[in-house]
């Protein structure tokens, strides 16, 4: 009884869990997530990682990413303030701890759209998050989604997708990830992602309100 007063008492100090989104590039990461920010705006906040790569049109800095240069990122990451980072196709990414402290000083659910790398090395700190994965339906559905996006270059389109086929492999072990959504109907993906993350959302609900 006591104990269990303890775990309530210390979870509600912590505050809400944050949530890991991982998958390939392409599986429709940042279309859920957009959707959830939208439809729960003051229940989630997205933890805005540092990448090397140039922003995208349409892309905010400060807002899906800070685009910064690698001598940036390198002298960031040796004065330790990043919770983690890794090279994907050829750039740097990584998480810094002032990103997700952001968020948890607004008491919102942190989002971390990260690649297997940075969920491994999240294991290994104490940031508790549910992991999620997300999932194409195919590797051909994938590379039709990600040429349809018109967002990248032949030679990052390829490594995108040698990149994917490696992601797919590691996320069938089991243990890795708390749940696995396949986005191929968007509605039907968004509503498992939805159902996944209820309880986290109406304990915040419930907290912001009282
Ligand atoms: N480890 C790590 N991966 C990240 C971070 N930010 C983004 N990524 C991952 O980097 C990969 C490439 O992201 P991006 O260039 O936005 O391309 P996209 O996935 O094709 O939209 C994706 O798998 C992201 O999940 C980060 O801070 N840390
Ligand atoms: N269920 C879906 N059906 C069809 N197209 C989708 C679906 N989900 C996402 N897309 C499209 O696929 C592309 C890749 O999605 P995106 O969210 O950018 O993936 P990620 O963030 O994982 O790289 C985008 O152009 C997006 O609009």
């Amino acid at each position: 009884m006591y104990m269990r007063h303890f775990f309530r008492l210390f979870s509600a100090m912590a505050g809400p869990r944050p949530v890991v989104l991982s998958g390939p590039s392409g599986a429709g990461k940042s279309t859920l997530l957009k959707n959830l920010l939208k439809e729960y705006e003051g229940v989630f906040g997205f933890s805005v990682s540092h990448t090397t790569r140039s922003p995208r049109p349409g892309e905010e800095n400060g807002k899906d990413y800070h685009y910064v240069t690698r001598e940036y990122m390198q002298a960031s990451i040796d004065k330790g303030e990043f919770i983690e980072s890794a090279v994907f196709s050829g750039n740097m990414y990584g998480t810094s701890k002032a990103s997700v402290q952001a968020v948890k000083d607004k008491n919102l659910i942190c989002i971390l759209d990260i690649d297997m790398q940075g969920v491994r090395a999240v294991k290994t700190t104490d940031l508790n998050p549910i992991y999620i994965s997300i999932q194409p339906p195919s590797m051909n559905i994938l590379e039709k989604r990600l040429r349809d996006r018109n967002t990248e270059s032949e030679e990052s389109l390829q490594k995108r997708l040698d990149a994917a086929q490696v992601d797919m492999e590691i996320s069938k072990e089991p243990g890795i990830f708390d749940i696995v959504v396949v986005n191929d109907n968007l509605d039907d993906a968004y509503g498992k992602l939805k159902d996944a993350l209820i309880e986290e959302i109406k304990k915040v609900q419930k907290n912001n309100l009282s």
